[in-house]
C-alpha cells in the first residue's frame, strides 16, 4: 500500500555550534492509509518537532520526509490539530470551521455544506451560531477538530489535542478522530501524554531523546 508519509533517516537540528539541539535522529517511519498511531514520550522528547516534519510545516536538517500517496503535494490534505482549539473569537463556529474552506477557494454552498456536516458528525451542530467565547473547552476542542475534518484530508496529525481536557471528554476527543480517520482511510497519528489515550489507538510508538521506537508495547 502507498504510504501517505515517509521519513528516511530524519533529524532535525536546531541553532548552530554549541548552542544547536538535536530534536530529533535516525528516524524512519511512514504511515499507511488506516495507520493509527498514538506517541508517547517525555517533554522536550521531540514529538511536536516530528510531527511538524511529517505534516510539511518543518523541513528537516537531515533525510527525507515524502508524501507519495499524496503526490508529494501534502498542502491541503493533512490535518493538524493542537492542544488548544485556537478557535478566531470574532467568528461563529460555523464561520470558523467554514473559513479555511473559502482560503482553499472551495465554492461558498460547496463549504457551508462541509461545515454544516463536519459539525454534525463530531455532534455539535446545534453550537453553529454560537461564538467560541460561549463554548466550553471541549465543545471549542471539537471544533477544532471539525474545522480539520470539513476538508476530509488523508493524513491527520494531532498534538496533544487533550490535553486541556477532562478524561471523559479527552475520550469522547479521540473517539472522534478515530471514527473519522476510519471513515475518510486516512492515517492518524496523536502525540500525548496520556497512556488512556494510548488504549483507544492500535498501535503507539515511543519517543526518546529524539529517537523513535515503533514497536513500544501497547496497552491493550
Ligand atoms: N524552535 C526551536 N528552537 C530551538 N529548540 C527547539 C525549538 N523547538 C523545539 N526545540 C527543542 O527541541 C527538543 C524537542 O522539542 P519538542 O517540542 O519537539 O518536544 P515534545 O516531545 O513535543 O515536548 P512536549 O511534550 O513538552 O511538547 C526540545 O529540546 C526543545 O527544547
Amino acid at each position: 500500500m502507498t504510504e501517505l508519509v515517509r521519513c528516511e533517516n530524519v533529524a532535525r537540528t536546531y541553532g548552530k555550534g554549541v548552542d544547536a539541539v538535536v530534536a530529533v535522529h535516525g528516524i524512519t517511519c511512514s504511515l499507511e492509509p488506516g495507520a493509527q498511531v498514538a506517541v508517547t514520550g517525555p517533554s522536550g522528547s521531540g514529538k511536536s518537532t516530528l510531527l511538524h516534519l511529517l505534516a510539511g510545516l518543518d523541513r528537516p536538517t537531515a533525510g527525507q520526509v515524502s508524501w507519495p500517496a499524496l503526490d508529494d503535494e501534502p498542502h491541503g490534505r493533512i490535518g493538524l490539530i493542537f492542544q488548544g482549539p485556537s478557535l478566531l473569537p470574532p467568528l461563529d463556529v460555523l464561520e470558523n470551521v467554514a473559513l479555511p474552506l473559502l482560503v482553499a477557494g472551495r465554492t461558498e454552498t460547496d463549504t457551508r455544506a462541509a461545515a454544516t456536516r463536519a459539525l454534525r458528525d463530531v455532534g455539535i451542530g446545534s453550537l453553529a451560531r454560537k461564538l467560541p467565547e460561549e463554548l466550553s473547552g471541549g465543545q471549542a476542542q471539537r471544533v477544532a477538530v471539525a474545522r480539520v475534518l470539513a476538508a476530509a484530508p488523508r493524513l491527520i496529525l494531532a498534538d496533544e489535542p487533550t490535553g486541556q481536557l477532562d478524561s471523559a471528554m479527552a475520550g469522547h476527543v479521540i473517539d472522534l478522530l478515530v471514527e473519522a480517520a476510519v471513515r475518510l482511510d486516512a492515517a492518524l497519528l496523536v502525540s500525548t501524554h496520556d497512556l488512556l489515550i494510548t488504549e483507544r489507538i492500535s498501535r503507539h510508538w515511543e519517543m526518546h531523546d529524539g529517537t523513535l521506537r515503533k514497536d513500544a508495547p501497547c496497552s491493550r
